[in-house]
């Protein structure tokens, strides 16, 4: 039985369709990403599958409870982090533990010994008895994940778990999210607008567009449909895009334009640069620069939506 099972989940906020048959399959143990950008429906299959909010249609399973028939059961197997810090800045890293699981009811000696557990793995016991509001934004952040595991969920939802950190907090916050999943065998997931956090942490994939799983695979499997290198060539003026574009249909594939950036595709991208060069030059077009580089889910993602990844969130 999947740790998570939705199928064909459609949700509507007016003339807003943020889910339009979203469909996701999350085996126990594993870190499952699902990436887009803004608006693509990541948050809304968070609060769908954490009872917060009910499909228009659809189902959803979480270890085997339906959440719109039996959310008491799902909330109580899950944890959730929320894209907004959570915690109570008046109150002590401990007190905002111990406030937490008692909403769930938990037995006060066993409430404190998973907070002193919880406060280790995290490395915050030093700060414990300190008010939240004196912590740094990453150990804020980790306090927030600490809070939704004190009940000792079975699934952990993490909406977008390092916006807003700096790259340090962040690459701390993933050896945590990595650990908890290979030591504990938590089945988490994850939403992000970061490729390399995608990358970095998830099993399995899912690339969200406009409401739909529009790519599905491992990091390395989606990065390895796609044939060759990556071709990127900065022009100096946008308004050559076209011409450029012509220019290159001959030496490579899968050529997209925005604004003075073109995209390609390329058997061989390094033994491709002069010939590239060459053919603008000849069209008239001044370059900036021409990168090559190995496939990334950037790419995959244009592939995919049609659309670069960067552009769509900014
Ligand atoms: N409560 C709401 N009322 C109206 N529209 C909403 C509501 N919640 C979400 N939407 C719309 O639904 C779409 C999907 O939103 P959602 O928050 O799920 O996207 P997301 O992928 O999580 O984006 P983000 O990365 O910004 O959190 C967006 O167009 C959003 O504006």
């Amino acid at each position: 039985m999947p740790a998570i099972a939705a199928r064909g989940l459609v949700k509507t906020y007016g003339k807003q369709r943020a889910l339009d048959g979203l469909t996701i399959e999350v085996p126990e143990g594993t870190v499952f990403g699902l990436l887009g950008p803004n608006g693509a429906g990541k948050s809304t299959t968070i609060k769908i599958l954490t009872t917060l909010t009910a499909p228009d249609s659809g189902t959803a399973h979480v270890v085997g409870h339906d959440v719109t028939r039996n959310p008491g059961r799902v909330r109580l197997a899950i944890g959730c982090v929320s894209q907004k810090i959570s915690v109570d800045p008046w109150a002590t890293g401990r007190e905002n533990l111990v406030l937490h699981g008692g909403l769930y009811g938990m037995r006060p000696r066993d409430l404190r010994r998973r907070a002193d557990e919880l406060l280790e793995r995290f490395d915050l016991k030093a700060a414990a008895d300190r008010l939240t509001r004196t912590y740094s934004g990453g150990m804020q952040r980790k306090l927030d994940v600490a809070m939704g595991l004190i009940h000792r969920p079975k699934v952990l939802f993490l909406d977008e778990p390092t916006t807003g950190l700096d790259p340090e907090a962040r690459a701390a916050m993933w050896t945590e999210i990595a650990a908890l999943s290979r030591d504990e065998g938590l089945t988490i997931l994850l939403t992000t607008h970061y490729l390399e956090e995608a990358d970095k942490l998830a099993s399995t994939l899912a690339i969200v567009d406009r409401g739909r799983v529009v790519a599905l695979g491992t990091p390395e499997g989606l990065k390895s449909e796609l044939r060759g290198d990556a071709v990127q060539v900065e022009l100096a003026e946008a308004g050559d895009a076209m011409r450029a574009q012509r220019a290159l249909e001959r030496l490579t594939t899968e050529i997209t334009a925005a604004g003075r950036s073109l995209r390609a595709r390329a058997d061989d991208g390094a033994a491709a640069v002069p010939a590239v060069l060459a053919a603008l030059d000849a069209a008239g077009v001044a370059v900036l620069s021409v990168t090559v580089a190995r496939p990334s889910l950037d790419d995959v993602y244009l592939r995919h939506a049609g659309r670069v990844f960067e552009e769509v969130a900014a």
